[in-house]
Formats: structure tokens, sequence, C-alpha cells
């Protein structure tokens, strides 16, 4: 991928050579090449938006352009083919006036594969579109020439810590973190820590390994890295030569949360870094973006995520990183072939494992484990690497040469790990510190196991939320068949408006209710593992700025996802696990704001439903959501037209499609096909059995959906009208709406309804049940509907 963006980016702002793709060392101009080592090129980086994984900030996805560079292809007899870059004499090290033994290192040729492999995955290279940006950029190493970096003043000093007024954030004044946070916390409103980094950041501080269990989006991300930002912040500045140590370590189980942790490091670090650059009077200076000009980050945070180049992350990561957030298969990858970065995550100071319940399944579990054999002690408490595995084997030479540092950190955290585990935890480093003390009871233990802990006393700290989800989120259900699960969940979006996440069981169900959905004009956007990472980017982003937009996901999107003000999680198909139903639901009601979560439960599900209620600690069954059954036969006719459409285009494409695939292989087998092997193929007039008959019916299809489209179009139109309403007579009717009509305050789309919040229209149907019952705390009666 990055090769391919690279070529476009020279294809865009260069003139001269343009790349080749030709085999041969070919190029456009006549003057001589030579070949370039891809470090010594002068990239530029390319200022790209927020969120779209290509942060521009520091991080492993930065994209980057070069001018006046070429590519050439060498392809070996298995048809494998390698880039080189290439550019003409005159123009090499341009500008640069570098000394010989960079010239020398440019003319030797380097390498590039063209496959980029995802997550140990061949996968097709991708053409990254970015869009231009307004996002600001944070430093990396990559924008800057070797001299530039090495007229930086390499003496290794601790810069001088300028005071912060503790009166400025009360709140936070009993925890020693480096001013610079501090002042950071001031520009992003963050006035107080929340109740988990009020307990696990001074147990970081003080330099013990932590455990935290804490309700969803309650801020785990920060408890966790405040104290290597401090750390790091207060150790001397990094040296400018050779490889920037790896200080950190941050693994996640999705390439997502891995992408939105750099993000979140990064804008903290923006404020914190400037703030304290500006501050000669004293004054932070919020918001504002004053990175010295041609200076490496003081902190630099990247990324090593699947589905994206791998050959760019190596790149940057051979010129190192303070902090690196992964993927354990990816970065897993990366270690087997090269042993710098080993060594590198040998030699760690903080290890986090963030989701630690969920890296555990899924298959994460065999590289997670190790990534982390590599960060064990030989001779310590643990058993230090495996002789008998052949990667670690290879390895040997570097468990001799590097040791695993005695005073490395291990944070894990999660807003849902097992009690039993805790449990165990204590018992099993409370007993002198022997391994294997306490009883196993998971694969949590085994991680946990081997984590190899330098802490004999490590923190637990569990702030658990009782029920499982946060005190802010308001749960409802509507029971439906599973039939008419397309038409409540069509009518919950229309009904309250706002930005909604649909969690769906299957990737198959998100591509059924995609098209149904994009018909019926709803902002919607798929987002699951079966989709390029490029496009999860993508979708993600534009959920995030379509106002009222929908995610339809499936648990790829369940865990640590911060989307701000994400209104309500419809769970269309319940989750299997508890632990599940709190993370998806936990995408809303963040940051102690409120959220909606609506499970949709066909009578099929109600065992599951009870069974998760159970594990809940919930004694009484969720309330209804009352529906306003006025505007379900106009939803109705609506989603029958476009399922009707759907169905006719999606046969229509099948059909191509196969019969695309079968006169491809034909043809490529050199044989000629025999007509009736093809189904609707005389609807082609170009084919010699072409049959006028078939073509008039496929045209009278196209012709239907045309028509039905009109007809969808119109309906959509139209506002819908809830019963007792009169449009002839907004006055009149058991629902007057006229005063809504002159103020223009009612519904936006459905006429007759109120604009209250649904846990709202959940209270006030629970009153009036309860009323009419002469009881207010009965729990709502199920209502068939
Ligand atoms: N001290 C603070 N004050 C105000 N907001 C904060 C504070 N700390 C973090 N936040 C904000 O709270 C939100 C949630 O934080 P974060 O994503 O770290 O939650 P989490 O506990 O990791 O959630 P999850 O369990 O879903 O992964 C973020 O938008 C973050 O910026």
């Amino acid at each position: 991928m990055a090769q391919i963006k690279r070529k476009q980016a020279s294809k865009r702002k260069s003139s001269h050579p343009r790349p080749s793709t030709s085999t041969s060392a070919s190029s456009s101009s006549s003057k001589p090449h030579v070949r370039l080592s891809a470090n010594s090129l002068q990239w530029k980086p390319v200022k790209t938006s927020s969120f779209s994984g290509i942060d521009g900030g520091g991080g492993m996805m930065m994209l980057e352009e070069l001018d006046f560079v070429g590519i050439e292809w060498d392809e070996d007899e298995g048809g494998r083919k390698t880039a080189r870059f290439i550019a003409a004499e005159g123009k090499k090290g341009k500008g640069k006036g570098k000394g010989k033994a960079a010239e020398q290192e440019e003319e030797e040729a380097e390498v590039f594969e063209t496959a980029s492999v995802v997550d140990g995955t061949p996968a097709a290279a991708e053409d990254v579109e970015v869009d231009e940006a307004e996002t600001e950029e944070f430093p990396d190493f990559t924008g800057f020439d070797e001299e530039d970096l090495n007229d930086v003043d390499d003496e290794e000093h601790v810069e001088p810590e300028l005071p912060f007024d503790d009166a400025l954030l009360p709140e936070w004044a009993s925890i020693p973190l480096h001013a610079s946070l501090k002042r950071a916390f001031l520009a992003s409103s963050f006035v107080k820590p929340t109740d988990i980094q009020q307990r696990a950041i001074p147990a970081g501080l003080k330099g013990k390994d932590v455990v935290g269990v804490a309700e969803t989006g309650s801020g785990k991300t920060l408890a966790y890295s405040l104290p290597i930002l401090s750390y790091l912040l207060s150790s001397p500045k990094p040296s400018t030569k050779g490889r920037r140590p790896l200080s950190g370590l941050i693994l996640c189980p999705t390439r997502e949360l891995a992408l939105q942790v750099v993000d979140h490091l990064n804008s903290l670090l923006k404020h914190a870094l400037t703030s304290n650059e500006d501050d000669d009077d004293g004054e932070a200076e919020a918001g504002k973006e004053k990175t010295k000009a041609k200076e490496p980050p003081r902190i630099s945070v990247g990324s090593v995520v699947g589905g994206l180049s791998a050959q760019k992350q190596k790149r940057i990561l051979d010129r190192g990183c303070d902090i690196l957030v992964a993927t354990p298969g990816r970065l897993w990858d990366l270690i087997k072939s090269d042993d710098e970065l080993a060594a590198s995550v040998r030699t760690i100071r903080f290890l986090v494992i963030d989701e630690a319940d969920r890296m555990i399944e899924n298959g994460h579990f065999e590289e997670l484990e190790s990534i982390v054999k590599l960060t064990q002690r030989t001779g310590g408490r643990a058993q230090g690497p495996d002789d008998d595995d052949p990667v670690f084997a290879a390895m040997s030479t570097l468990f001799e040469e590097s040791a695993a540092r005695s005073d490395m950190q291990t944070f894990v955290f999660s807003a849902t790990l097992s009690k039993d585990l805790q449990q165990n935890l204590k018992k099993r480093y409370h007993s002198s510190g022997k391994k294997g003390k306490g009883k196993k009871s998971s694969t949590l233990d085994d991680l946990v196991d081997k984590l190899d802990f330098r802490d004999s006393n490590p923190e637990v700290i569990d702030l658990s939320p009782e029920g499982g989800v946060v005190a802010s989120l308001r749960e409802s259900m509507i029971e439906c068949v599973v039939a008419e699960k397309d038409l409540y969940l069509y009518y919950f979006l229309l009904r309250y408006p706002g930005r909604s996440i649909v969690f769906v069981g299957s990737v198959d169900g998100i591509r059924r209710l995609i098209p149904l959905f994009t018909l019926l004009q709803l902002p919607i956007f798929p987002l699951h593992s079966q989709l390029q990472q490029r496009q999860r980017l993508k979708n993600l982003d534009r959920f995030k700025s379509t106002k009222n937009g929908i995610l339809i996901a499936t648990d790829v999107a369940s865990r640590g996802l911060d989307i701000p003000q994400v209104d309500h999680v419809i769970h269309f198909n319940l989750p299997r696990t508890a632990d599940a139903y709190i993370h998806r639901s936990g995408r809303t009601a963040r940051a102690k704001n409120e959220g909606f979560a609506l499970q949709l439960c066909a009578p099929e599900e109600k065992g599951m439903q009870r069974a998760l209620m159970k594990s809940l600690g919930r004694s009484h069954e969720l309330p209804e959501l009352p529906i306003e059954a006025g505007f379900l036969p106009a939803m109705k006719e609506r989603i029958r037209i476009a399922r009707e459409i759907e169905k006719i285009q999606h046969q229509a494409s099948k059909q191509s499609h196969d019969k695309n695939w079968l006169l491809e292989a034909a043809e490529a087998m050199d044989i000629d096909l025999d007509p009736t092997m093809l189904s609707g193929e005389e609807d082609d007039p170009d084919l010699p059995f072409y049959r006028p008959k078939k073509a008039s019916r496929a045209k009278g299809k196209a012709e239907r959906v045309e028509g039905m489209k009109e007809q969808l179009k119109g309906l959509l139109k139209e506002k819908l009208v809830a019963r007792g309403v009169s449009t002839r007579y907004p006055t009149s009717g058991s629902k007057v709406i006229v005063d809504d009509l002159l103020r223009e305050t009612g519904h936006t789309t459905l006429l007759g309804a109120g604009t209250k919040k649904a846990y709202d229209d959940v209270q006030e149907s629970k009153r009036k049940l309860g009323a009419r019952k002469g009881t207010t705390s009965a729990p709502a009666k199920k209502k068939k509907v």
C-alpha cells in the first residue's frame, strides 16, 4: 500500500521522472538513474484527516510523498514483484548537501516487496485515498533530513519542568504528574481525574503493576497512559542519533482501537508540549500548536496494526518511537523478522494489555503470548523465553545480549475482568511470590501467569459497576418476531433520530441490511472484519462526521471505540455474553453522559435474554419501548418496496457476476461455451445465443425496478402521520399539531410524534401503565405489537 501511495504521491507532485511499472529499469528520462534506499529519501508529510488511520501525527500511518523519485519494478521467476526507488542522477540529494557516506548509502539498492501483509495474510495492495485535511500535524522524524536531526542539541539532559499552579486544577493536585500534562488537562477541560484515574495513576507513578477494571467510557486509556507519559517527560530528552528506544508497548485487540489510542495520546501531547514551549509568561496557550520547526517530537507515539502497510510501519519503526500501540498479530509478524525490534520489545519499561479479556479470545492469544514471553525475565519469577519454540530458539542471541528490565511495569485493563481472576491474582502473588500457587481457572489466568509482574503485590482496582453497565445508560427492549426486526429498527431510527450504532450478529446480516436501509435513504455505514481496513476507517470517519449517522457493525466495534455523542446502541441480535453486552452498550453513555441501549428480542431469543440479564445480576425484565403503531403500516410498505427492489437488483448482479465469471474462465481456458451452461445469457444482444424474449423480460424487470424506485422516492418524501392527527384540520383531531407546525417544533419526519427522547417515552409509558393498574412501581407489561 505504502509503495502504491508513494508512487501516487510522486505522480501527483513530481515532474521527473515518472514512475515506471515495467520490469526493466526503464524511465521516461534519458538521464542516468541511481537506486536509492528508502531511508535516504526526502519524504515529506502529507496532511490527512483525523481518524483516517493515516494520522499525519507521528504515528505509523503517516502519509508521505516524494519529489523527483520514480519506482522501477523487478519481477522474479515466480512472478513476485519488488519495487526499487530510482532518481535521475542530477536530482539525487537535491538541496540536501549530503556527505559522501550518505550519497554512497543512497546508491545502494533497497528492495521493497509489493504485497502487503495483513496479520499474516497476504492482502492486495491498497490504493489509499486520503482526504486533504484540516487536521494539525504533530511531527515525527519522517519530515527531517539526517543533518537536521544531527543539528539538534544531543546532550542528554532533563528539561526543567515549568511549575504548574495546582490551584487551577485542584482535583488533580494530589497526583504528581508532570506539569506539562496538567497544562494539557486545562486545555482539554479534563478538570478532574475520573475514579479509575484517581486510583490507578498514583499506583502507576509509584512503579506498581496495575490491574484496572472500570466501567466503559471511564477514561481507562489515560489511566494507564499518563504514568507512561509522565515518566517519559521526566526522563532525559531522547537522543536524535540511532533508533529511539521503545519505552512503552500498548497492545489492543482491534486496529481501530489501536489507532484511536494513538490519536488520544497525540492530542494530549500536542497540548502538553505546546503549552510547555509557550509558557514563558506562565500562561498555557490552550489549543495553539506551536511546535518548533525542524525538531523531532519530544515524545513519539507509533502504531503497528494489520491491514495497513507493513513496509511503512517497518520503516518508521526503524527510526524508533517512545510508545508503540499495536495489535498482536501484526506486531508479532514484524518482530519475527526484526531482531532489533524484538530487542526493543524485550527491554520495554511499560507493557499495557488493554481490553485484556478480549485479547485472549479469537486467536489473538498465541501472538500475545509470544510477545509477552519476550518481556519475561530469565531466571526470574517466570520461566523466561521458551527454548523449545523455534522462533524463540532463533532469537537466543538476542536473549543473551539484552535482558528484560527488572523495573518493567505491567498494566492490565478492561471494563470486564472476572472476579475469579482478580482473586486468583491476589492469592498467587500473596503466596510468597512463587508462581503457580493460586488456582488457575481460565485463559486469562494463563495470561496473567505469563505476564511476569515484577511487583510482588500488583495493585488490583475493581470499580466495575453493579449490573455491569454504567449508571447513565438507559435500557429498553422491543419484542418482535425475527421477520419484523427490520421494521422495528426502521421505526426506531426514524422515530428517534440521533447517532446510533446497530450491532448485528453476522457479516451476512450487515450485508443484507445495508442495501435495504440505503434504499430507505438512511445515512448508514457498515463496519466489519471483511471490509478492507481503508474502508473500515473511512466508514468510521464518515459515521463520526454525519449528523444522525448510523453505524451498522459486528462486535469488531464493540470494544473501546470512543465516538463522541453516540445517542443509541441497538442490539439487532442479542450478544451471547454479558461482557459483550456491556462493551457494546458502552459505546454510548460515555464519560457520564446519558445514553440509550435497545434490544430487539425475538421469541426464540427470550431464553438467551433471560440468561444475559441474570448474569448481569438483574431481577427485572427490561421495560418495553412504546410503539406508535399508527406509523407502522406506511413504514412496512416502504420496507416492502425496498426489499423488492433489492431482491431484483441482487439477482441481476448475481447473474451478471456469474456470467462474467464463466465468460472470463472460458476465455482464459480458450474454450467455447455451451449456451445452456449460462442462465440468462440470452439477455445480452452481443451474444450469439441472444433471445429477444428473455431480453424483453430483463427490460421489463429493469423498468419495474425504476418504477418501484420512483414510487419509493415519492413515499420517502412524504411525512408519516400519527393516528389521531388530521393534516387537513391541524387544529382538531385527538392529536393537535397546529402549534408544532407553526413553531416548527414537531418531529421532522413523523407528523404528530413527540420529540422526547426514547427513554422518556419508556418512562412515560411505564407511568401510564402503572397509573392504570393503580400502582406506579409495576414493571411494564409486555405488549404484542
Ligand atoms: N479526566 C477526564 N475528564 C474528562 N474526560 C475524560 C477524562 N479522562 C478521559 N476522558 C474522556 O473520556 C472518554 C472515554 O475515555 P476512554 O476511551 O479512555 O474510556 P475507557 O474507560 O477506555 O472506555 P472503554 O472501556 O469503552 O474502552 C474519552 O473521550 C476521554 O477523552
